[in-house]
């Protein structure tokens, strides 16, 4: 098989809990292999913003279930300008509001809103060539997966790192934030965020994004005998 050929039908599923730098690992690992790239997360999110935009109650599980089914999620899968759109309107910046990041967990809980972005995340990995970051992707979405990744990093440092890219938020209201949707992330019924079957577990912590980035292209390029 050509190098070329090998690389694009290759999958990479990265999962983890918030912040520990999935989305920027992804999106350098994509870029520097060629791969298109998908956010999961983004996926819930707009779920979410659907939800909240049509006065759903985000507590409501059965509410949720019955509306999971209406919204329309197009996901844009370039590494260099990811999007996202919900019937239509382009939510890339709506669904990063505190509004919704307080209410992806509870959604995400419900398992029709699994069910019905399950299929949508398999459909766009299809052949693959694709990076895939979220909580249950080597574990449910792709556990075939060449190259399954469980990031992690000390609960102080994600919040550090969310709260400089939220520009300055406070980083103890942020680290009580993160923690509270990977308390419900982790221990909910239908797939849990879990360290998949596999995985290759890398503690981010002491290491910068460029020397995480550089150790996931190494183990793609290991796990395909490419490079
Ligand atoms: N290894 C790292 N060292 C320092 N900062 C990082 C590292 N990885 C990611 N970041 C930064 O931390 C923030 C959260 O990362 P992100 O990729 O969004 O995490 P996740 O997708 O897991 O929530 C971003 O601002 C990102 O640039
Ligand atoms: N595969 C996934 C991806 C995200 N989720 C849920 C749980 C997460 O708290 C939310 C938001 O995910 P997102 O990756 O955007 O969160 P962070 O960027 O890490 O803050 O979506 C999920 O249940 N399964």
């Amino acid at each position: 098989m050509t190098r070329s050929a090998q690389t694009q039908s290759i999958v990479i599923a990265l999962d983890g809990p918030s912040g520990s730098g999935k989305s920027s690992t992804s999106r350098g690992v994509a870029t520097r292999l060629g791969l298109r790239y998908l956010d999961t997360g983004a996926m819930f999110r707009a779920m979410t913003w659907w939800m909240l935009e049509h006065d759903v109650d985000v507590h409501d599980a059965e509410a949720v279930a019955a509306a999971a089914n209406r919204p329309q999620i197009v996901s844009g899968t370039d590494p260099s300008a990811p999007t996202i759109t919900v019937d239509g309107t382009d939510v890339a910046e709506a669904i990063r509001g505190t509004e919704v990041t307080g209410a992806v967990s509870p959604v995400s809980a419900v398992p029709e809103v699994r069910a019905r972005l399950l299929e949508l995340q398999r459909a766009v990995i299809g052949e693959g060539g694709i990076v895939v970051e979220g909580r249950d992707i080597g574990s449910v979405v792709w556990p075939q997966a060449e190259l399954k990744l469980y990031l992690t990093a000390d609960a102080g440092a994600r919040a550090a790192r969310r709260a400089l890219e939220e520009g300055g938020s406070d980083v103890a209201a942020t680290e009580a934030s993160l923690l509270a949707r990977d308390k419900i992330d982790s221990s909910r019924t239908t797939a849990p965020l879990t360290v998949p079957e596999g995985a290759v577990h890398l503690d981010t912590t002491p290491f910068t994004l460029d020397e995480v980035i550089e150790k996931v292209v190494a183990l793609a390029e290991a796990a395909e005998g490419i490079g």
